[in-house]
């Protein structure tokens, strides 16, 4: 647990991908919308990176980030609020790991362990994906001890697939706080 976080805010990180369309635009955008929210403040956020595709490996490279939030959103209104971005964007579900406009996935939120029907925390498969983890290692510390020994662990597993994974530039948002 990060004892940094204001009071009655959680710590939320969101992995997002995209392989359809303007990818850097619909990302940015997907921060943005984000940000709109008044119960969630945008703290931190990764570089782009260009990563292979896996799982399903006939569909275009993607771009892949991360972002650390600030939220009182429950964990179940923060994926909710993912999940209404993702369709406002555009996402349509068809082939499964198949291509999309957008992919938000929560990640991590505070130190909790949730396994319900429409939620898993941390996210099942984070720690075996460099696509997740090398944008995640940017913007976690070691104020957040439980993540980021996770990320430096899980990091070590996944070494063979970081040639698959490239800094394509820095985002270009700032966020000035809209905590008090
Ligand atoms: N931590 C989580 N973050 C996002 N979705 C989750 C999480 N845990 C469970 N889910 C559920 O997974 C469902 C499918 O998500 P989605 O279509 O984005 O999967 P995917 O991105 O194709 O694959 P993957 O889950 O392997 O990243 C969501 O509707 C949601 O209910
Ligand atoms: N490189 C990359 N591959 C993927 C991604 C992704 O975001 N990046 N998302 C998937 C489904 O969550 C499946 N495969």
């Amino acid at each position: 647990m990060n004892s940094s976080v204001p009071s009655d805010y959680s710590e939320a990180y969101i992995a997002l991908g995209a392989n359809l369309g303007n990818r850097e635009q619909t990302l940015v955008e997907a921060i943005q919308m984000l940000e709109e929210y008044a119960d969630i403040s945008v703290i931190r956020c990764s570089g782009f990176y260009e990563t292979a595709p896996v799982g399903y490996v006939d569909q275009p490279s993607f771009l892949n980030m991360a972002v650390k939030v600030y939220t009182t959103q429950s964990p179940h209104e923060l994926l909710s609020t993912l999940l209404h971005i993702e369709n406002q964007l555009g996402r349509v579900r068809d082939i499964r790991w198949g291509p999309r406009t957008v992919d938000l996935d929560l990640l991590w939120m505070d130190d909790l362990y949730l396994n319900s029907e429409t939620l898993e925390l941390p996210h099942p498969r984070m720690h075996e994906r460099a696509f997740v983890l090398v944008p995640l290692q940017e913007i976690v510390t070691a104020d957040t001890p439980a993540l980021f020994s996770l990320v430096e662990n899980a990091l070590q597993q996944v070494a063979d697939q970081q040639q698959d994974v490239r800094y394509a530039g820095a985002c270009p948002l700032s966020f000035p706080s809209k905590l008090k």
